[in-house]
């Protein structure tokens, strides 16, 4: 694997096609509703032309992944549940029983699961087995990963986008599964940002009062051990990232470089969603806001980026749940754009 691959293809992502969204919004106009009646569907729907390239864009059938990692700085106690639990849930979206499995069912979503670093090999089938290292170390006295092995991960997530583009994906959908990782996805998001931790580090899985505390110091701690270069994202992603927040950035990447739209689930995709455009500015262009999460860092995150997220339902799950269960809001202005007749049509007076 050349790990390096990604960054020649950053070349290729290129800015919103202005004339598909124009034509778009024309016909928008033309449809037999009040001008300005289906609101943010119509924004959508202009938007989806925009980054497709087509007046007439179709998002179906999305492609959901799911990248799965351990994280060394779970041993630090900031998590309510155990690193095992990571390799557990991997062999649960393999046989299909996980929240992702059964919301990727309803909207006819392509699926992969791909390990990118769980601790242990786990024996279950149609999983994607590309580890680059068993977990990253804790962060709090070492770096998660090697330069290196930031790198592989992004080129991992570019070539995992690759496949389910090829295989017919129309938009994207990163999620992750990975115990800990919500204290890495604060660090990395103050270490791109500058903002205060205690601003964005959450409850996570659920913890208590105690283990809250713990987990703000530890991303602290790091930030300050650990110095990270806002302007370098993969020094940043290697110090306190995790191999998974990688990978989804690889994806996002492709996608972009694709004119694939992406649909951001919770607080660590979009965490990876600003690594992403911080390594390639133009494929914020790519980007709509799914759900807004539970954990705090994520509306900073979303206003980071300048997303606002379709629904908040007072998700805190991740694995794409949020954008699986917003994408029917997507997929209604494709087919408003595509389906709906015009004024003409229909015969139907517009003044
Ligand atoms: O998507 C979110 O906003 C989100 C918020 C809280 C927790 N999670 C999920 O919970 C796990 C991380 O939580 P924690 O407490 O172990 O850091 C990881 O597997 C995520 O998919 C996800
Ligand atoms: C059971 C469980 C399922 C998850 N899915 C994503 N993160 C998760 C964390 C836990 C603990």
């Amino acid at each position: 694997m050349n790990t390096a691959d990604w960054k020649n293809k950053l070349a290729q992502v290129q800015p919103r096609n202005e004339e598909a969204a124009q034509q778009a919004s024309r016909h928008v106009n033309q449809l037999t509703k009040p001008l300005g009646s289906l609101g943010r569907l119509e924004s959508l729907a202009v938007e989806l032309a925009a980054m497709t390239g087509e007046p007439f864009p179709a998002v179906t059938p999305p492609g959901v992944l799911v990248f799965a990692a351990d994280h060394g700085v779970a041993a630090e106690g900031v998590s309510a549940y155990p690193q095992e639990v990571t390799a557990q849930m991997v062999a649960n979206f393999a046989h299909g029983g996980a929240a992702i499995n059964v919301f990727s069912r309803q909207i006819g979503a392509l699926l992969h699961v791909v390990d990118v670093g769980v601790a242990v090999d786990v024996d279950a089938p149609g999983v994607w087995t590309k580890k680059v290292r068993p977990g990253t170390a804790s962060f709090l006295r070492e770096r998660a990963m090697t330069r290196e092995e930031a790198e592989q991960c992004v080129q991992i997530g570019f070539e995992s986008a690759e496949a389910i583009i090829d295989e017919g994906a129309k938009l994207l959908i990163v999620g992750e599964m990975g115990i800990g990782n919500t204290t890495a996805s604060s660090a990395l998001l103050a270490a791109l940002t500058g903002a205060e931790p205690d601003e964005l580090v959450g409850r996570g899985t659920g913890v208590s009062d105690e283990k809250w505390q713990k987990k703000k110091a530890v991303v602290k701690e790091a930030l300050s051990f650990h110095q990270p270069d806002a302007g370098d994202p993969l020094d940043a992603l290697s110090k306190v990232g995790g191999l998974e927040i990688g990978s989804m950035a690889g994806a996002i990447l492709c996608a972009a470089s694709r004119r694939v739209p992406v649909l951001l689930d919770g607080f660590i995709s979009t965490v990876a969603a600003l690594l992403a455009v911080r390594l390639c500015p133009v494929s914020a262009e790519y980007l709509l806001g799914g759900h807004r999460s539970q954990e705090p860092g994520h509306a900073f995150a979303l206003q980071t980026l300048g997303k606002e997220p379709l629904v908040d339902l007072g998700l805190r799950l991740g694995e794409g749940s949020g954008a699986a269960v917003a994408f029917p809001i997507v997929e209604a202005a494709t087919r408003m754009l595509r389906e709906m007749a015009t004024f003409d049509e229909a015969g139907v007076s517009s003044e």
